[in-house]
């Protein structure tokens, strides 16, 4: 306590219901972030985008998934290479906005691949959840709107968390049961680390 007689003492209640107020201080939430690549060193740079968010202030990547080779969701077979898909746990200060511009900073860091020509994007960062969170907002929708059905999301969320569940959308196993894991084929060959 201060020793300045002109200032009060702030009672013990106050001070824990200010605490209580500041969830950026006491109350890092969970969040699931999928990282998927199909162009130049799709291992190099998944383990580069979890670096890079294992270095961001008020960031600790808790889990990384295996990974998985995966083919291309979305798009006509055979027009794209099949992509590296992992998932990570991360338990994190940051509001949902500011976890969503650093994951456009680290796809902005990777989209050039060093090959003959300014290449298209190798890196896509995308946040499927965070905590509880369930929002229509076009800029983060949460979860994220088609998470649900992408095998590449739900299989390696699964390892890291089998007791995991969507908001809104039920148990990841559940959801598992009626999106399959056709075109999602584990690579033990190769591990991502957990940064230290
Ligand atoms: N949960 C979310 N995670 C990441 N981006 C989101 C999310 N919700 C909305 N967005 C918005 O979507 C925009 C496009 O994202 P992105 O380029 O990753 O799309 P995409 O990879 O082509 O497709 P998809 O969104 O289906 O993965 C982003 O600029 C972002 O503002
Ligand atoms: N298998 C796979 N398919 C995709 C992926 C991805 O990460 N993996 N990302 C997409 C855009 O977000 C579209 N399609």
């Amino acid at each position: 306590m201060s020793s300045d007689p002109t200032v009060q003492p702030v009672p013990a209640s106050v001070e824990e219901r200010v605490d209580a107020a500041d969830t950026t201080l006491h109350n890092p939430k969970w969040a699931v972030v999928s990282l998927g690549s199909n162009l130049g060193n799709r291992l190099e740079t998944l383990q580069g985008a979890i670096d890079a968010l294992a270095d961001t202030p008020g960031m600790r990547v808790k889990a990384v998934s295996p990974v998985y080779e995966t083919e291309p969701w979305g798009v006509e077979p055979g027009s794209q290479p099949n992509y590296l898909n992992a998932v990570v746990l991360v338990k994190t200060t940051l509001p949902p906005g500011s976890l969503l511009e650093r994951a456009h900073a680290i796809e902005e860091a990777f989209v050039r691949v060093r090959d003959e020509r300014w290449g298209p994007r190798t890196i896509d960062v995308d946040i499927v959840s965070y905590q509880d969170v369930v929002s229509n907002d076009p800029q983060l929708t949460l979860p994220h709107p088609r998470a649900h059905e992408r095998a590449f999301v739900l299989v390696p969320w699964h390892d890291v968390d089998p007791a995991a569940e969507l908001p809104g959308r039920g148990p990841v196993e559940e959801l598992l049961t009626h999106v399959g894991r056709e075109g999602v084929t584990p690579r033990s060959d190769v591990e991502l680390r957990l940064p230290e």
